[in-house]
């Protein structure tokens, strides 16, 4: 039975980057994935779902070996077209939206495909992945991955990738530009332009020069911004959970109130936690300099929204920038409104603050670097296995493939991480040469690689089930 791989027509594999070529030769011969029954003669596998009802009953599902063209593939939240087009190119079913879906849809539209792609926007929590029984694999086109049950995903099988500095570089700038935006008012006074209104002021107005801008979290985002704001002559002060080098002179200060009570600007660039959730609340605003600024480009969860709208009116703040909310609209529209609704309104009428969208990554250059990373990622996971820079699994994978040997197959081994597997494992292989293996572990599951030759493919239906007959067995897939 033909495979995906030599379906692709050969003008897309040729003058394609050394990716591509390595993909579409090795696929070709990938086996597995899907639970379609096939009674194709054949067919020897296999690749179990995520089952959150344990694992498939072997007797119930004659599994059929997978094309490329069988992947099916979910996007939402347009999905940047470099991404899209690099899974196209596999010969993947790539559906697309321009939109997140509401829960109910999510619900029937994952049942079905074996990868999703989304951004910040879209829930992936327990109660939802427990209906995708076919998801294999998890693409966040973003950085933030709070959206998503890692922990539930990686303990079914659900490798999760994000791509962690893709945007960093456009959040800071935007940074810079809100800093700047504040500091002299220009939002209040264009506004008042457009509604004919000439209000030429400088009370209140400053140069950014010698400013001390203190930044709470310096990582990617953080320390990008660090840089750029000594360039224009600010003073940087940085508050992080780690012990950080600061870049150029900038200098970490040991206490969130430290970085508060010396700053002139306050910028937030910290993860969705528990412990950044109302990490500036009113205690935080009442340490803060009179007259100083606060800008919010890491989570809405982070700022206390009224708390800041009553320091604000009380001018104790002098400006704010807000590029994200606690609730966002899932698509774009008028739905602010309704999803913000009790401070919406007083949000809109405040002096000196500006509201963005959730743009900090929205560029050109981001997105489109974003979807790259991203969707290559996915394509290495779905067609290898490789689990390099995954977010929720252990980073596993082997040097260059030898799939296209006759007899040769790459067995992936997802399980819980208890002790004794590796030998159980190992004793099912022992009947054919493993070439190169590698496991890791992360929390409670492992993950492990095995390269091995001299398999026969009438050998390769019972060394699937014979793994996937372990008790610690969370997912098992053999590629050849
Ligand atoms: N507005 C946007 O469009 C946009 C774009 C990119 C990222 N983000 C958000 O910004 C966040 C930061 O992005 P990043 O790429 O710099 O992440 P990062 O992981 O590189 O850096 C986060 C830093 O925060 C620190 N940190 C974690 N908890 C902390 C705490 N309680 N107190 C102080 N420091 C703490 C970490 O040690 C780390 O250095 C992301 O998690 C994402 O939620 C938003
Ligand atoms: O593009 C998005 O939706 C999210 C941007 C940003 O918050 C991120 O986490 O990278």
């Amino acid at each position: 039975m033909p495979t995906g791989a030599r379906d692709i027509p050969h003008h897309k594999r040729n003058g394609s980057s050394s990716i591509d070529d390595t993909l579409h030769r090795t696929v070709s011969n990938s086996f597995d994935l899907v639970t379609n029954l096939s009674t194709s003669p054949t067919a020897t596998f296999h690749a179990s779902p995520p089952g959150v009802s344990g694992r498939p009953s072997a007797s119930a599902k004659q599994l059929k070996p997978f094309h490329t063209t069988d992947v099916k593939v979910l996007l939402l939240e347009n999905v940047n077209q470099t991404g899209q087009a690099i899974l196209k190119q596999q010969g993947y079913q790539v559906e697309a939206l321009k939109s997140s879906l509401p829960e109910d849809q999510l619900i029937a539209k994952i049942a079905d495909v074996h990868v999703i792609g989304i951004r910040s926007k879209t829930h992936l929590s327990a109660n939802v992945l427990k209906h995708a029984k076919n998801l294999i694999v998890i693409g966040c086109f973003c950085i933030g991955t709070n959206q998503v049950d890692l922990k539930y995903a990686a303990q079914n099988g659900i490798c999760v990738f994000n791509s962690p500095f893709s945007n960093s570089r456009s959040v800071a700038e935007l940074m810079i530009g809100e800093i700047i935006a504040l500091a002299r008012q220009f939002s209040d006074r264009s506004l008042e332009l457009h509604r004919g209104v000439w209000n030429k002021v400088s009370a209140g107005c400053w140069e950014v020069r010698g400013k001390t801008l203190g930044i709470v979290g310096y990582g990617h985002v953080g320390s990008q911004l660090s840089v750029l704001a000594e360039s224009m002559g600010m003073h940087v002060i940085y508050y992080d959970v780690n012990n950080l080098m600061g870049l150029g002179t900038a200098r970490q200060v040991p206490t969130l109130d430290d970085l508060l009570k010396g700053s002139d600007f306050v910028t937030l660039h910290v993860p969705e936690l528990p412990d950044t959730r109302n990490m500036i609340s009113t205690p935080q605003l009442a340490t803060m300099r009179n007259g100083a600024y606060l800008l919010n480009a890491s989570r809405g969860s982070v700022v206390d929204i009224p708390a800041l709208i009553t320091a604000m009116k009380s001018g104790k703040i002098a400006g704010a920038a807000l590029d994200v909310f606690p609730n966002e609209p899932g698509s774009n529209g008028d739905g602010f409104h309704n999803q913000l609704n009790d401070f919406t309104e007083e949000l809109r009428t405040l002096k000196n603050i500006i509201l963005t969208p959730h743009i900090g990554g929205s560029t050109e250059e981001a997105q489109s670097a974003i979807g790259v990373e991203v969707s290559t990622a996915l394509v290495n996971y779905v067609n290898f296995g490789s689990t390099l820079q995954a977010v929720n699994m252990p980073e596993v994978s082997l040097r260059s493939l030898t799939l296209d040997e006759p007899n040769h197959l790459r067995v992936i081994y997802i399980h819980k991480n208890v002790p004794g597997v590796l030998r159980r494992v190992n004793d099912i292989l022992s009947d054919h040469n493993v070439d190169k293996q590698m496991t890791d572990s992360r929390g409670d599951v492992a993950y492990l690689m095995a390269d091995i030759s001299d398999v026969n493919v009438s050998e390769i239906k019972s060394l699937y089930q014979s793994l996937e007959d372990l008790g610690s067995r969370i997912r098992t897939r053999v590629l050849y």
